[in-house]
């Protein structure tokens, strides 16, 4: 590391550090030339380190591996890997951070090869490697994704030819339950074949990768056109492509369907990825995207049939998404539950209409429509956060099975498999 140790910039040094020439400094774009012997910047000795650094007052500024990040010092000392401050054998903090001054600097900084050093005024010294810096700064996480996906229409679906995991080597292989999962997180959907048609069985698929998600309609539900509950979803007629669950303050994370009987035409499902139509959105009018990630919104289920007395609330926006990176991670969309809209004022609300009518356009291209019919022995598995399903009307008698499952407990699974989830 060099660093420069004449006496008449030591004054000049000093002023840095505390920040009055800094950030005049760093906003001059030939703050280099200025300071022909470039005091403020800590460059490394090797070349090939390829890394520099600058204390300043209210931050720590560091370049490497081609991202410039910053740093706030609370935060710097609060992630301090020591012993004394994080049981590496748990993962956890054993800091108590409220301890830590809000006004904390450190009193020296030093980088021997790969390691920085933090010396704060107790004498506590905080390392970290450059690399851990690069992976967990927010600068370096903006630009990360953290669910890589596909996004699909019919034909990108279609043509992709994703196969099916069979029954047995999803219950039996950690291949099977792995390439399956991969899908599922890269596409949205996934089949599993030739399981019995049996409540049980599908039980058994659900359970091999997820908690199952019991809700109001039960466990494991198994639902045929016998207007048994208050929803649509027990009769014979048409649903339009819906997200389920919205009327949930978290809504379901996956949905599983499996077919048991249907004798009798119709009844085809229609499947739509949410995120492809969004990023359509996304594309044609980003100011409509923004505002449906935005506006806040209620979805409501009021259930009074039979022994069935219920009443669900769930707010939040459309479109959901990370604020660090934009990403979409939910998609909350359906007509029928949506509630009374008495979250935002008028002229916002006349906004609102317009895009979300650009996002049900895309929703509704039928080029976006993928149209499947389930059958004994084919499970489906959807994720609920991002793909839209719906189906025809049909005639005759249809039993279906299934259960939603949590959504945490299904990453963790894709997780241990070493999948990015
Ligand atoms: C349980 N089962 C899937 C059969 C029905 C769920 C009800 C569907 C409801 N319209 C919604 O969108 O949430
Ligand atoms: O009957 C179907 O195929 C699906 C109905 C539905 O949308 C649901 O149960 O969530
Ligand atoms: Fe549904």
């Amino acid at each position: 590391m060099w660093c420069c140790r004449l006496s008449h910039l030591q004054s000049r040094l000093q002023d840095l550090l505390r920040g009055r020439v800094t950030c005049w400094a760093l906003q001059q774009p030939n703050f280099k030339s200025l300071f022909p012997l470039a005091i403020h910047w800590h460059h490394t000795a090797s070349k090939s380190l390829n890394c520099v650094w600058q204390q300043h007052e209210d931050h720590f500024e560091l370049q490497y591996a081609n991202t410039v990040m910053r740093f706030d010092y609370v935060w710097l000392r609060d992630h301090c890997l020591s012993a004394s401050c994080y049981n590496s054998k748990t993962h956890q903090r054993s800091l108590d951070t409220a301890s830590v001054d809000l006004c904390i600097q450190p009193k020296t900084i030093r980088l021997d090869e790969t390691t920085l050093f933090f010396t704060w005024p107790d004498g506590h010294v905080t390392r970290y490697d450059l690399d851990w810096l690069v992976k967990n700064s927010y600068e370096g996480q903006k630009q990360k994704v953290i669910q890589p996906r596909i996004l699909w229409n019919a034909e990108i679906y279609q043509q992709a030819q994703v196969p099916s995991v069979d029954f047995q080597s999803f219950l039996e292989t950690k291949e099977g339950l792995k390439n399956f999962l991969q899908n599922f997180l890269l596409y949205g959907i996934a089949f599993v074949e030739n399981v019995p048609p049996t409540q049980e069985h599908t039980e058994k698929l659900a359970e091999r990768i997820s908690l199952i998600r019991e809700t109001i309609y039960g466990r494991m539900w198994y639902f045929t056109s016998d207007f048994s509950r208050g929803d649509t979803a027990y009769t014979k007629l048409a649903l339009d492509r819906h997200t389920d669950t919205t009327y949930f303050q978290e809504p379901c994370g996956i949905q599983v369907f499996h077919c048991l009987k249907h004798e009798g035409t119709g009844g085809r499902t229609l499947l739509v990825d949410g995120f492809y139509a969004a990023e359509q959105v996304l594309q044609k009018a980003p100011e409509e995207f923004e505002l449906l990630s935005k506006v806040p919104l209620k979805h409501e289920y009021i259930e009074n049939v039979g022994e069935c007395h219920n009443h669900m609330i769930g707010v939040g926006p459309v479109l959901n998404i990370y604020p660090w990176n934009k990403e979409l991670y939910m998609i909350r969309y359906n007509n029928y539950d949506r509630a009374v809209i008495n979250t935002v004022p008028y002229d916002v609300v006349h906004r609102w209409y317009t895009a979300h009518r650009t996002l049900t356009i895309e929703l509704r291209k039928p080029e976006n429509e993928f149209w499947v019919k389930l059958k004994p022995g084919r499970v489906l598995f959807i994720d609920n956060w991002r793909i839209l399903h719906g189906r025809e009307s049909f005639t005759g008698y249809r039993q279906l099975c299934g259960c939603y499952l949590t959504r945490d407990d299904v990453l963790n699974t894709a997780r241990l498999l070493g999948l990015q989830a």
